[in-house]
């Protein structure tokens, strides 16, 4: 048995913190909202996050951050990307040599155009760093529904203990060594499914989201190949295996916002209305820099930014997909 803290009580964190309980580890949820956790202490259940997931009696709940740190051998780092930074900032005093951190949030950092594993790692040198991502809901991993994950890290033996801390009879975890791969396909499909999403608020079909699907996992290949990743992580649970689950799934926050955005809501009422975190917003802007520095065309992405940012149509970015140049489907094979 671990003793562990899952650091971010919203619907991942809360569903990763009772799975780890199921699993017979000794867990704390931590917050930095007091509100939050007191509501968590007396309704043991998130109800706006999490309905109907209960959080047991024994699952610790703290806004104390050296409480949730101090003698633990896994921290969980459930916050949302745009909070990563200023998280671990406030762990660092307190993470000791070689504490193990498996981060699960997916994002890219503005600006930096950095991976979450690689700003814990910069913020906190002294920890050991491994990611855990995969196509999971929370909604259906807090209820025992039956879920694959990757658990990555630069070394064996820590994609290793990951792997055996978090499995059970309904999650099934593999490892992976392409930390890189793994984080690039988590991040750029919430933007792809921003897509996907509107889409559906346009009311296109099946077909559209198909090629959605395809050509969104396409032009995330091509610049994580450019950056360093490997193409099996491309083609596995954390590239289009996560792109179809968000793309496809009513439980998607991305999918969700943009079909509110295809029916016409602006990008910061559709972020309202779904109430939890739209990663996609937040790393579209990083994916088409990235774009732009690793010289790769990523036509989906960048009409996605037109969308969000520059009061662009939903229908007019379709149009304008559609409307391309003629071209190969794929630039690389060679007629005989
Ligand atoms: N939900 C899911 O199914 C999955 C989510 N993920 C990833 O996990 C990450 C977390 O997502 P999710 O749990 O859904 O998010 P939620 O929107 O459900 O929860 C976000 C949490 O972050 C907290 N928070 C707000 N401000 C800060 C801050 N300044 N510092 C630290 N924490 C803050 C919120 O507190 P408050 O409620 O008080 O605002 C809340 O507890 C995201 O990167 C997401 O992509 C990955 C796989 C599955
Ligand atoms: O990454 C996630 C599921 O794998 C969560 O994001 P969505 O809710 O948008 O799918």
């Amino acid at each position: 048995m671990a003793k562990i803290s899952v650091l971010g009580a919203g619907s991942w964190g809360t569903a990763l913190a009772v799975v780890l309980h199921k699993n017979g580890h000794e867990v704390t949820i931590w917050s930095i909202a007091q509100d939050e956790i007191d509501m968590l202490k007396k309704e043991r259940e998130h109800k706006d996050k999490l309905p109907g997931v209960k959080i047991a009696e024994e699952i610790g709940l703290t806004t104390d951050l050296k409480e949730a740190i101090s003698g633990r051998d896994m921290l969980v780092v459930a916050v949302p990307s745009p909070y990563i930074r200023s998280t671990a900032k406030s762990m660092a005093p307190y993470v000791e040599d070689g504490q193990l951190l498996v981060s699960v949030a997916k994002g890219i950092e503005e600006g930096t155009l950095m991976t979450l594993s690689a700003i814990l790692e910069q913020e906190i040198p002294q920890a050991e760093v491994a990611v855990l991502c995969g196509p999971s809901h929370a909604e259906e991993v807090g209820i025992g529904l039956p879920t694959t994950l990757v658990a990555g890290a630069k070394r064996k033996e820590t994609a290793e203990l990951v792997q055996s801390t978090f499995m059970n009879e309904v999650l099934r975890v593999y490892t992976s060594p392409d930390v890189l791969g793994m984080e690039l396909g988590a991040s750029l499909k919430n933007v792809i499914a921003l897509a996907a999403g509107m889409a559906d608020g346009l009311g296109y079909g099946d077909n559209t989201k198909a090629a959605l699907i395809t050509r969104g996992i396409s032009e995330i290949g091509r610049l994580a190949l450019k950056m360093g990743a490997k193409y099996e992580t491309l083609s596995g649970l954390t590239g289009i295996g996560d792109l179809i689950v968000t793309c496809a799934s009513k439980h998607s926050r991305n999918r969700k916002a943009g079909m509110l955005i295809g029916e016409g809501y602006t990008m910061e009422e559709a972020m309202k209305e779904v109430k939890m975190v739209v990663e996609g917003v937040y790393s579209a802007k990083a994916a088409m820099e990235l774009s732009a520095k690793y010289d790769v065309s990523m036509p989906i992405i960048e009409q996605v930014n037109e969308v969000l940012f520059d009061g662009k149509s939903a229908k007019e970015a379709v149009m304008d997909l559609m409307l391309r140049d003629k071209k190969p489907e794929h630039d690389d094979l060679e007629w005989n």
